[in-house]
């Protein structure tokens, strides 16, 4: 095996990462060494190659980027005793402690130690990573590595669409970045109609109805609000999931769903929100879900099922596929650009 890989790294704390060659590294106790197949760019990586406030506050540069990844283990560190050479595997990117109260509640997705992989520690925009063996999770041998690697966000699509009844359920969903596209493709595989889809992008609103959106609106030439109605006779969506963290979509959100509807949140705002909570929430008797992280380890089954169904429509979500690391910048721009669905990297070309 190599001696060397290539990796896009956090080199300084500004704008920007850099292509860098480094050693391999060697997988120390509980840990595994994975030869990287497929690895996708997050929002959160568009944070840190930004370098937004909260990137500022969280990030300890050099570090190597990425979280979401399919790999092949091809090394096993000390003390690992359920994983071996030749696995297929992608990560769960919370570290948790197992110790907390959270975690003796089985609330293993909101421990309050959480570590994240790649946030926290080197990760895996790279030839090669070491991932934490407890953080495994292991791929049937036939799953696509692009489709591997989306499990990770596609957790936080299915726990955001999933956290109540769906199937035959009027949906409203707002903001189609690549998570709310996932949540459309989840959405309609689990049986929700319509799905309307708010989103301003233009190039997001026909990803939307690649994906199966029944209806998109734009949020910005016409009131998502009037269009719901006039689409429900009146009666607003049983279900809204909000994936914009654009104040505004909350707001036009709260007003669309039906009175007794189930609202979940899993897009962050960039700032406290101001919301009409007696007339918006409290007498709609709404149920409002926050959503964070996976549910472990069940969304993970949940997500590698749907995945095998096969009712999962996640090509036209994949929009950019990159052999090597070489244009990580064109990439990076362009995810910026609001050009994009999920980009991929495939980091060895043979
Ligand atoms: N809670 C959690 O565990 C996690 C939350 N997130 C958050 O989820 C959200 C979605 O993630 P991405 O898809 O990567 O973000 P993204 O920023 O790529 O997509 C957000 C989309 O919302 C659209 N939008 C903006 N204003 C809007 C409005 N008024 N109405 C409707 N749509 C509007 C944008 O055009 C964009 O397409 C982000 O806020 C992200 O920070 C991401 C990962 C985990
Ligand atoms: C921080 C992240 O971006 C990660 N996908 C998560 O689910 O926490
Ligand atoms: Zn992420
Ligand atoms: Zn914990």
């Amino acid at each position: 095996m190599a001696e060397k890989m290539q990796a896009i790294m956090k080199t300084k704390p500004a704008y920007g990462a850099e292509l860098v060659e480094v050693d391999v590294p060697k997988p120390g106790p509980g840990e595994v060494l994975i030869k990287v197949l497929a690895t996708s760019i997050c929002g959160t990586d568009l944070h840190i190659y930004e370098w937004n406030e909260w990137a500022q506050s969280r990030i300890k540069p050099p570090q190597i980027m990425g979280h979401e990844v399919a790999g092949e283990v091809v090394e096993v560190g000390p003390g690992v005793e359920d994983l071996q050479v030749g696995d297929y595997i992608s990560v769960e990117t919370h570290i948790v402690c197992g110790k907390c109260y959270a975690c003796r509640h089985n609330r293993y997705h909101v421990c309050q130690n959480t570590k994240i992989f790649g946030v926290d520690m080197d990760g895996v925009f790279a030839h090669y990573a070491i991932v934490p063996a407890k953080n495994a999770w292991k791929n049937p041998k036939d799953m696509p590595p692009e489709y591997a690697a989306l499990q990770e966000p596609l957790g936080n699509a299915v726990d955001t669409v999933l956290a109540g009844p769906i199937a035959g359920r009027s949906t409203l969903i707002t903001g189609a970045g690549p998570l709310g596209l996932l949540g459309i493709a989840v959405a309609k595989a689990s049986g929700a109609y319509p799905v309307i889809v708010s989103e301003p992008s233009e190039f997001r609103r026909k990803l939307a109805k690649k994906v199966g959106a029944d209806y998109v609106v734009n949020p910005f030439e016409e009131d998502p609000v009037k269009f719901v109605m006039d689409v429900t006779d009146g009666a607003g969506v049983e279900v809204f999931l909000e994936f914009s963290g654009a104040p505004k979509a909350l707001e036009q959100g709260l007003k669309a769903v039906t009175p007794g509807g189930r609202v979940s949140l899993l897009g962050l705002f960039p700032r406290e929100v101001t919301i009409d909570f007696n007339n918006l929430i409290i007498f709609k008797a709404l149920e409002v879900h926050g959503i964070t992280g996976r549910h472990l380890w069940e969304t993970w089954y949940t997500v590698s099922s749907l995945i095998q169904s096969g009712k999962l429509n996640l090509d036209p979500i994949i929009t950019h596929k990159y052999k090597g690391f070489e244009e990580f910048e064109e990439a990076f721009e362009l995810m910026r650009a609001g050009k994009t669905g999920k980009v991929v990297f495939f980091p060895h070309k043979g």
